[in-house]
């Protein structure tokens, strides 16, 4: 169990994290979803031992990770820096990570390096920024580290290559189950792979929940014009679009049954929502709202 208590984080007058409690269980895959500067780099460098927090606390199963040599060597922290010598080759690098880490599994990151196209040869100052993502990704997934952070890895890939990329992370976690905490602003990318879903707005913690939970808090509303508008007036309209005489308004906030039996007597279709369409409704409403913020961390636009 990864426990966070009033976490928080400063750059000199910089509050990046702010009072932050949260608490991860083991072995899910957590989706870290927040706008540029809201501190999700920070929080991440303080998990993996990277820095030390200015405040409150963070244990992983009751132990401080800063300076614990068991627990970083069971963490894997992949971010856009690599933290890699650049004068070193492929090889050197993926044989160094090798001798850091007990999970590490040499096979599994050739075959990686193969699948993402990397010569292990090159030194990594001749890596393309995607190659070098690549790099971060054979790392991470090798490691198999029981913490496993992976801060925007996508950075200059492809399509092709992160499509690979997200197979493999599935396929791997299935057959070895660990923590695998994702930070991206891909979100509807890779939103079908969150067990859980965590957002962070301007260092605090916005909303935790299982993915499907965060989904159902929205609704996507189909059908003809007139009927779609009757359904949905008076609600909070996230986006819409018309097609013909077609019309589909996307709503914040669940229907209860008795909505959910007018809507399909009225010959309407309901589907969820998207997770980016979601989030930026929540950050934007947050933003608006900003001084609403409780001491839980969730802002009036959650109720
Ligand atoms: N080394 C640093 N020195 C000073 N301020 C910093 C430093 N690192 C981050 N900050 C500030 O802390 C805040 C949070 O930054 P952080 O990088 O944690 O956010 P982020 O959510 O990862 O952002 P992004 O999505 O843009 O990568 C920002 O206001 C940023 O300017």
């Amino acid at each position: 169990m990864i426990s966070l208590r009033d976490l928080t984080v400063r750059y000199g007058d910089t509050v990046a994290v702010d009072r932050l409690t949260l608490d991860l269980e083991p072995g899910k895959i957590y989706g870290l979803l927040g706008r540029n500067g809201s501190g999700k780099t920070s929080l991440l460098s303080v998990l993996a031992a990277y820095r030390r927090a200015s405040g409150g606390s963070v244990a992983i199963d009751g132990v401080d990770p800063f300076e614990d040599a068991d627990l970083m060597r069971g963490t894997v922290f992949i971010r856009d820096t690599l933290d890699v010598s650049p004068q070193d080759r492929i090889s050197r690098v993926l044989g160094f990570a090798g001798r850091l880490r007990p999970t590490w599994d040499a096979a599994y990151a050739e075959r990686l390096a193969d699948l993402f196209r990397l010569d292990l040869r090159k030194r990594v100052s001749a890596l393309s920024r995607g190659q070098r993502s690549s790099l971060g990704a054979v790392i991470g997934l090798a490691a198999r580290a029981p913490l496993t952070i992976l801060d925007e890895v996508y950075l200059g890939m492809d399509a092709g290559v992160r499509a690979a990329f997200y197979t493999e992370l599935l396929a791997d976690y299935l057959t070895h189950p660990r923590t695998i905490i994702l930070s991206t602003h891909l979100i509807e990318e890779v939103a079908d792979l969150f067990e859980q879903v965590i957002v962070i707005d301007r260092g605090r913690l916005l909303v935790h929940e299982d993915t499907d939970t965060f989904r159902a808090r929205g609704v996507a509303v189909t059908g003809p014009a007139p009927a779609v508008d009757a359904f949905v007036a008076g609600r909070t309209v996230l986006g819409e679009q018309s097609l013909g005489g077609l019309r589909q308004v996307t709503l914040y906030g669940a229907l209860d049954d008795g909505e959910v039996a007018r809507a399909e007597a009225a010959g309407l279709a309901l589907a969820p929502v998207g997770v980016q369409d979601l989030f930026v409704h929540l950050t934007a409403a947050s933003a608006a709202d900003g001084d609403a913020v409780d001491r839980a961390g969730r802002t009036e636009a959650l109720r």
